[in-house]
């Protein structure tokens, strides 16, 4: 079903009209022919509504005469962009390539690019994560003395998003504060705007709410990209914010203007149930109120659903039944009832890891699924780290998405800063973490000087370090300002390289031999380094795929189809900055990570990932694990209506991915922050109507009245909860997992240095050192981001030799 239509070989045919709506239901047909007015295609999980847009595009292309460079597809990661315009490529193959498919993210920074000038910065800009972010919030806060425990960077990042969320921007910030914390948020946020300007970078905010910026401040850039699409089509529109609804209604217009250009035609896509991004500002008032932003337009329902069997959709539909003031709608399929649901009560998490990891096993020998049918969900990130435990040990193949990523690496991310001050010398946050790095003598004073001293004659930290050189800053001591020469210079020949035309790996191994970075890491006798050492030599290997990929793109020729003025030139410095940016974005599946294809469906591998990443995604075979009332519902919602109401959705969510097989599972103690916890069960499992479950296994001393009766879920966990008196060492006892014995047992645990460990608070780590005997005996183990932590042997210790 791949090739609806044959490409011959002097240019792509037109498809023939039937084919393409050919496996397509009355509504889904209305949807992708309807032309003119806006349209919104409302419906729940599985229904279509990707096939529909995607469907559409190849409709426009094919029947309606529409150049793919008229199109901008927006979707909401960069997996969903890759996935759309794959499937769309496989439809009308190369010139798949002129078309704009990206998020919203991917799609501004092309804009900004072109038009950076116009907001006065310049198109080599640098792109700040939130940990860029935060580091950068933190300067500005020490810098008017805020109070770190009253104020914390984070309060503060959080707020400033949330401003820019509604495009609100730092003046009206200050005009409308109202309270002390709000005073200071404006206050940070002024001087947080006027450092990015100044640093010639965007937050991740700033792409959407610059962007609204630049539209509605220059009404000849936004009929230039009015001219040019004359379609857009967004999906997952259930989770767009207030900035990039605006941004939306810019890019189509609203009426006619004076060159007589109309608007372009719009078509969104989402569901309201499936609105899981509240806390970044997502609102589903742009669906709701969709035919009152966009007048005439027109409303699609979809109520065959085509990816799960009867049993799941009648669970997902009980769940979301219960939240208040929502449409009710209704979801049928053909499909049949298919397996009943299967649940399970685990003892402990490593119980539950081992369940979840049995029945995968099972499934794959009965030849009832290949692994990469399978994906295991979990609420937050830090939840993957049991499975993998056990995954490794069984050799389960397996692939985390998201979680702790690549380019959060400490050594990954010293490297980009390099390249991002190579490319964007005025990248203050990247030339501050760079510039002792490694260790060349300019410390902490010498950096506050220069700071101060940029901050005095309002310009770049760059300028003034060269300022230093000239000897310009007569509170630099001799020694110090030596060193900053011996770092302009180092930066200044690298420079040369950059200019030379080098291709980017070439620039790295350049940065990582001349800065004697590596020499460093090979140098040292901490393991960890070593494993340093590979990532480092993983992240040359994507620069040399991204050449190689950015050649083949280009064709033998050398020319990209359709060049845009809006992307930085292929295979470029600042093109692969970019890419790292926008992959790294935490809503996204880094392709680069492990480096294989990041489709999630690699061939033979489980995969493992938090609900919120599996939107738009399905599966044949679903494990909803953690289901307990204060992990999902996550803690914060239980008090809370309407964030409760937002983890059903999520719920809800989780439910729809599941295509033949969902099973649900809780773990009657939990030891998620390094304390053992008894957790009820979920609120949602009591939701699964009880016909619907066949629990395979129940919390034992589960008394009175059973748990068909209460709805389907053994809810025994409160009353053994309170046997156990809420002390640790009585629930670890009642444990009988065997995986849960490896660490409850352990009484002295016998390590070596270099044994890598699974800790349940620090995570992995791998041992640097170990020291004294029998009960004195400590090891000292680097847990990577958590730091090095030395620890005592004996007792109970909450850790895994791997
Ligand atoms: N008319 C149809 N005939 C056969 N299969 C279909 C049809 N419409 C959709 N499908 C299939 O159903 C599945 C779900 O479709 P799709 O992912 O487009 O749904 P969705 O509404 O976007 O779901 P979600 O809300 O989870 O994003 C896909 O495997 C798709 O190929
Ligand atoms: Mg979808």
């Amino acid at each position: 079903m791949n090739t609806l239509f044959d490409l011959p070989a002097d240019g792509p045919a037109k498809p023939r009209h039937a084919d393409l709506l050919d496996d397509l239901n009355p509504a889904q047909r209305e949807a992708v022919t309807h032309a003119g007015s806006p349209l919104l295609v409302v419906a729940g999980a599985g229904s279509g509504k990707t096939r529909v847009l995607t469907r559409r595009i190849a409709y426009l292309l094919a029947e309606r005469d529409v150049h793919p460079g008229q199109i901008m597809a927006i979707t909401f990661t960069n997996k969903a962009a890759a996935e759309m315009r794959e499937r769309v490529s496989d439809l009308v193959g190369r010139r798949a390539n002129a078309m704009w498919v990206s998020t919203f993210h991917s799609m501004c920074v092309r804009i900004l690019r072109r038009e950076a000038k116009t907001l006065e910065m310049s198109s080599s800009f640098s792109i700040y994560d939130s940990d860029d972010t935060k580091r950068l919030i933190t300067l500005v806060a020490r810098d008017l003395d805020i109070d770190p425990k009253k104020y914390a960077a984070r309060t503060l990042a959080v707020n400033i998003s949330n401003l820019k969320n509604e495009l609100i921007g730092p003046e009206t910030a200050v005009a409308d504060a109202g309270n002390d914390l709000e005073r200071r948020v404006a206050e940070v946020y002024v001087e947080y705007q006027r450092r990015l300007n100044q640093a010639n970078a965007f937050d991740f905010d700033d792409l959407i709410m610059r962007t609204v910026e630049l539209l509605q401040t220059f009404p000849d850039v936004a009929e230039y990209y009015r001219r040019r699409f004359r379609h857009v089509l967004v999906d997952e529109y259930q989770d767009t914010n207030h900035a990039q609804y605006t941004l939306v209604r810019e890019l189509v217009g609203t009426e006619e203007n004076e060159a007589g250009i109309g608007p372009a035609e719009l078509c969104v896509v989402g569901d309201a149930d499936q609105s899981i991004y509240a806390f970044r500002g997502a609102t589903i008032r742009n669906i709701e109120e969709f035919e009152r932003d966009f007048p005439n337009a027109r409303t699609v329902l979809l109520e065959q659903n085509y990816r799960s069997t009867q049993t799941i959709l009648n669970a997902a539909n009980a769940v979301i039944a219960r939240n208040p003031n929502r449409r009710a709608k209704r979801l049928w399929t053909d499909a049949g009832d298919g397996e009943k649901i299967v649940g399970y009560v685990a003892d402990n998490e490593h119980d539950e890891a081992a369940f979840v990891a049995g029945e995968i096993d099972a499934l794959a020998d009965k030849g009832e699924a290949d692994y990469s049918d399978v994906a295991v969900f979990y609420r937050t990130n830090n939840q993957s780290r049991v499975f993998e435990e056990i995954f490794i040990r069984l050799g389960l193949p397996y692939k985390v998405v998201g979680g702790v990523r690549f380019y959060e690496r400490r050594e990954v991310r010293d490297m980009l800063a390099y390249l991002r001050v190579l490319a964007n010398p005025e990248d203050t946050v990247s030339l501050r973490r760079v510039l002792n790095v490694p260790k060349r003598g300019i410390g902490d004073r010498a950096e506050a000087v220069i700071a101060t001293y940029a901050e005095r004659e309002r310009i770049s930290f760059a300028q003034a370090l060269r300022g230093a050189v000239n000897g310009e800053i007569p509170l630099l001591n001799p020694r110090s300002a030596k060193a900053i020469t011996g770092f302009v210079e180092l930066m200044d020949e690298l420079g040369e390289v950059v200019e030379s035309g080098a291709e980017v790996a070439d620039v790295l191994e350049a940065v990582l031999e001349r800065t004697g970075y590596r020499a460093e890491l090979e140098e040292s006798d901490d393991p960890q380094d070593a494993s340093r050492v590979e990532n480092l030599t993983e992240l040359v290997t994507v620069a040399r795929e991204f050449t190689e990929f950015t050649a083949e793109v280009a064709g033998p020729d050398g020319e990209l189809p359709e060049a845009d003025p809006g992307v930085p030139e292929p295979g470029s410095l600042p093109a692969f900055l970019e890419r790292v940016s926008l992959v790294a974005d935490a809503d996204s599946i880094p392709a680069a990570d492990g480096g294989e294809d990041g489709d999630g469906h690699d061939a033979g591998v489980v995969t493992l990932m938090t609900v919120h990443t599996a939107k738009g995604l399905e599966y044949p075979v679903v494990f909803g694990t953690g289901w307990e009332d204060g992990i999902f519902p996550h803690m914060r919602a239980l008090g809370d209506p309407t964030e409760l109401a937002e983890e059903r959705r999520l719920a809800y969510v989780a439910i729809t991915r599941a295509r033949k097989r969902l099973y649900v599972s809780r773990s009657m103690v939990r030891s998620a922050w390094g304390q053992p916890q008894m957790n009820p069960a979920s609120r949602f499992l009591d939701e699964l109507p009880a016909e619907l479950v066949d629990w395979r296994r129940l919390a034992p001393s589960s008394s009175s009245g059973g748990f068909g009766s209460s709805g389907g879920s053994p809810r025994a966990a409160t009353t053994w909860g309170s046997r156990g008196g809420g002390s640790s060492s009585s629930s670890r006892a009642a444990s009988t997992s065997p995986f849960g014995k490896a660490w409850k047992d352990t009484v002295a645990l016998k390590l070596d240095v270099g044994d890598r460990v699974s800790h349940d608070k620090y995570g992995l780590g791998t041992v640097v050192a170990c020291d004294g005997a029998g009960p004195r005996a400590t090891a000292t183990i680097d847990f990577g981001a958590a730091g090095k932590v030395r620890l005592m042997l004996i007792g109970s210790v909450p850790m895994v030799k791997l």
